[in-house]
């Protein structure tokens, strides 16, 4: 489920030197002087945007609560900020996400809904491979009643460039368990999602 690193890593040498290329096929010069930092930069922040190919999703969720047996009713982290990159042009995804699960016997530390969406979107990524495996990883760890998870995005492969679309969100959504096959508590996570923003309590 989850993808390993590229098993040989370039060295950050040649990544740098990777950069130079690019900044000369776009017509620079990567020895003027604003652009002599630039590759040692770009390298750093491919570190920060794609540090999700060394987390390992699963044992974000190990730690859970138990003595939590009388909670039988939705749980929903919304709107989540995302961050990823396209795997097809290689620039940002914008979004967020909302993420649920009706537990079954354990809870887990709502962060770590969090954790998990993160893990997932620092790396290249297509928003329906993003979709399904933050729910699939939170249904086979936690084995809730069921999972959901609806992603709203958008792409700037298509705001900033091709089809040039400014505005345009993909919506995504992945319902596993009792979200798939009830359609009344599927119905309740959508009135949940669909309330008014609670903003106020989220300072
Ligand atoms: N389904 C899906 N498509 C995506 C996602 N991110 C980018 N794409 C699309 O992937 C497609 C790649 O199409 P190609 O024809 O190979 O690439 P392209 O010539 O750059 O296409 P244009 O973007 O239309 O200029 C484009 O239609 C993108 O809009 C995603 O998360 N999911």
């Amino acid at each position: 489920m989850t993808n390993p690193p590229t098993p040989v890593r370039p060295s950050r040498e040649e990544a740098e030197e990777a950069v130079r290329v690019l900044l000369r096929w776009a017509g620079e010069d990567p020895a003027r002087e604003g652009l002599l930092d630039t590759p040692s930069r770009v390298a750093r922040s491919y570190e920060e945007f794609f540090e999700g190919y060394a987390v390992n999703p699963e044992e974000l969720l190990q730690r859970t609560f138990s003595e939590v047996d009388d909670y039988d009713e939705i749980v929903l982290l919304r709107d989540i900020r995302l961050e990823s990159h396209c795997e097809h042009h290689m620039v940002p995804i914008i979004g967020r996400a909302h993420v649920a699960y009706l537990p079954r016997k354990r809870v887990v530390g709502i962060s770590k809904l969090a954790r998990v969406v993160e893990a997932y979107s620092r790396r290249f990524q297509i928003q329906e491979r993003l979709t399904s495996q933050i729910a699939n990883t939170i249904d086979s760890v936690l084995e809730p009643y069921g999972t959901a998870v609806i992603i709203e995005a958008g792409h700037q492969c298509m705001t900033t460039r091709g089809v040039h679309r400014p505005g345009v969100s993909m919506v995504t959504s992945r319902m596993l368990g009792v979200f798939r096959d009830n359609s009344d508590t599927r119905r309740e996570l959508l009135s949940m999602l669909n309330r008014p923003g609670m903003s106020e309590f989220s300072a």
